[in-house]
């Protein structure tokens, strides 16, 4: 059975991989989508999918599963973004997602969806990851050490704290504080990923 998961995965953190620790156990193959994969230089996407790819093909490199990193671009219409990620990916029997749009339009779209409890949510939250990093407090314990080594590789923490603050100063930030661009903004109660508010 091949099972697919999606993230922005900004960054890779001890979250995804716990919940990558357990689809292990369910299927024989898993295609892990990188979302938003045109999106990147921002306070909310600051990785590229390239490096992103880097950071979760490192991570996963030991894990006894076959894998594939498939980067996934966001569309303006929800209603056929189910299709959408279908053409890019390998064929898969079952989706795995936290994220309550995801699971809907898994579901409207007549595909099995599991989710699973949050793990250690009150720092396991990319926005949280974010924020330690600009701030300088300790993040790297909150990744798997092939993350933090290629956020090292590529000056990731710098990148992160200029464009956090390019934002400050008004580029490139929605209203609520986030980066949405227009086209996040007009979609229903929230972005393409069914976030509101990012705080970094
Ligand atoms: N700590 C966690 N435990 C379990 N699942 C998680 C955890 N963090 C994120 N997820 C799930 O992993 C998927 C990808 O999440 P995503 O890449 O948006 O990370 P995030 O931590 O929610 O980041 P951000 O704060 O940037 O939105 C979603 O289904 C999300 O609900
Ligand atoms: N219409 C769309 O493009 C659409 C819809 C639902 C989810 N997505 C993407 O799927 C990914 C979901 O990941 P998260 O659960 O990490 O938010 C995000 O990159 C999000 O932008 C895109």
């Amino acid at each position: 059975m091949r099972g697919f998961y999606i993230g922005r995965f900004q960054p890779y953190h001890n979250g995804h991989h716990h919940m990558v620790e357990e689809i292990a156990d369910e299927v024989d193959e898993l295609v892990l989508g990188i979302g938003s994969a045109g999106d990147s230089h921002t306070r909310r996407n600051p990785f590229t999918a390239g490096e992103r790819v880097m950071m979760v093909t490192k991570a996963l490199a030991d894990l006894d599963l076959t894998t594939y990193v498939v980067p996934i671009e966001d569309l303006e219409r929800n209603s056929v973004w189910v299709s959408h990620v279908q053409s890019m990916s390998p064929k898969f029997d079952v989706a795995y997602s936290n994220n309550p749009l995801v699971v809907r339009l898994f579901e409207e779209a007549g595909v099995e969806v599991r989710s699973s409890p949050m793990f250690r949510r009150e720092v396991l939250e990319g926005s949280e990851l974010r924020q330690r990093m600009i701030r300088g407090d300790g993040w790297k314990r909150l990744v798997p050490d092939e993350v933090a080594e290629t956020i090292t590789e590529i000056d990731g923490v710098s990148r992160i704290r200029q464009v956090a603050s390019s934002d400050a100063n008004g580029a490139d930030r929605g209203v609520d504080g986030d980066d949405a661009t227009e086209t996040e903004s007009a979609l229903p109660e929230s972005g393409p990923d069914g976030s509101t508010v990012d705080r970094a």
